[in-house]
């Protein structure tokens, strides 16, 4: 398969702010690829250098086998996590306004049905609902019918049925062969939509794959979670880790048939509990322990280099 977006070893510092640290990516025809991490973490600086927004200070980006810089902007479609249009347009003119900069572009119209604002083409873009503001930026990326989009957190703000009419809006376009790189911090849009997810911490993609395969290897165990005030020894000899949290018991590790076992041994200890809840492992478990990783080393790096220089003073 041909990479039609690549980032190579890129890195992009802020005064003292290293946003990009050498993040390398590589983003097949056709794929649509989730970009996930924490505030900071350099999600939106990577879409700004993949879309020549701005320029790395090392490192190589391509999008269709060119720079950001010379690629033919008519094959693009670029969603910025900030986009402000014109506030005294309706719905239906600022999208017209967005076709008339391409040589062909799609109808108006029909954008607005795509992304759910049949209803509110007359209405001032300012009248709009935040939601609404965002359905209608996500038209303009997508009126000039791009090859590849670039979608920077597209459901921020959307309620849950609109963010649905974009998931399937984008489903279609990854069917359609459009090549999509979006940011998110849904996990279940990131779950859903992306056929490979990059986790993004400190400035550098510390995981890649499918969110299958990320869950496999980082998900960790299924978790039993005990509603209850209980303290976690009640369980401690249990064959299972029991771990305290927010009010709970987590037991870990426990199949579906085992259930059954954990309820007796709750009940013959006479544990009182409101409520249980078994679940697998999900891209939020794996999100939340590769995070975790990534700050616990940021903050190894920041002491020891603290250390290097406490030493270099008292020497
Ligand atoms: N134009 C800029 N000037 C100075 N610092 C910047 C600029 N843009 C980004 N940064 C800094 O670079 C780092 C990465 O920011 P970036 O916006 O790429 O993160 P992000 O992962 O998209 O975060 P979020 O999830 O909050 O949107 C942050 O520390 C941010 O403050």
């Amino acid at each position: 398969m041909e990479a039609v977006v690549e980032a190579d070893d890129v890195r992009k510092t802020y005064g003292e702010t290293i946003a990009l640290s050498g993040a390398s990516l590589s983003v097949e025809s056709g794929e649509v690829f989730g970009l996930i991490g924490p505030n900071g973490a350099g999600k939106t600086t990577l879409v700004r250098a993949l879309t020549g927004t701005t320029d790395p200070d090392d490192g190589t980006v391509r999008v269709l086998g060119e720079s950001p810089t010379t690629v033919d902007r008519h094959r693009l479609g670029v969603l910025p996590q900030a986009f402000s249009p014109p506030d005294r347009l309706s719905a239906r003119e600022l999208l017209a306004y967005y076709a008339g900069l391409y040589d062909e572009a799609r109808d108006p119209d029909a954008v607005l049905a795509d992304v759910g604002l049949a209803d509110a083409g007359d209405t001032w873009y300012e009248n709009l609902s935040g939601g609404q503001k965002r359905r209608v930026c996500v038209g303009a990326t997508l009126i000039n019918d791009p090859d590849v989009c670039f979608l920077d957190e597209p459901t921020t703000g959307i309620d849950p049925a609109g963010r649905r009419t974009i998931w399937e809006l984008i489903e279609d376009l990854a069917a359609g062969g459009t090549t999509v790189v979006l940011t998110t911090h849904d996990m279940a849009e990131a779950e859903r939509l992306a056929d490979r997810v990059g986790l993004l911490a400190d400035g550098s993609l510390v995981a890649q794959g499918t969110p299958g395969a990320l869950v496999r290897e980082h998900g960790g165990s299924s978790r039993l979670t005990v509603e209850t005030s209980a303290d976690p020894s009640a369980l401690e000899d249990l064959a299972f880790p029991v771990d305290a949290c927010d009010g709970a018991l987590v037991v870990r590790d426990v199949d579906p048939a085992e259930i059954g076992a954990v309820v007796d041994v709750l009940d013959d200890r006479g544990v009182a509990y409101t409520g249980l809840t078994w679940a697998e492992p999900d891209l939020e478990d794996v999100y939340l322990a590769l995070a975790d990783d990534a700050e616990r080393a940021r903050t190894d790096r920041i002491g020891t280099a603290a250390g290097l220089a406490k030493a270099g003073e008292t020497a």
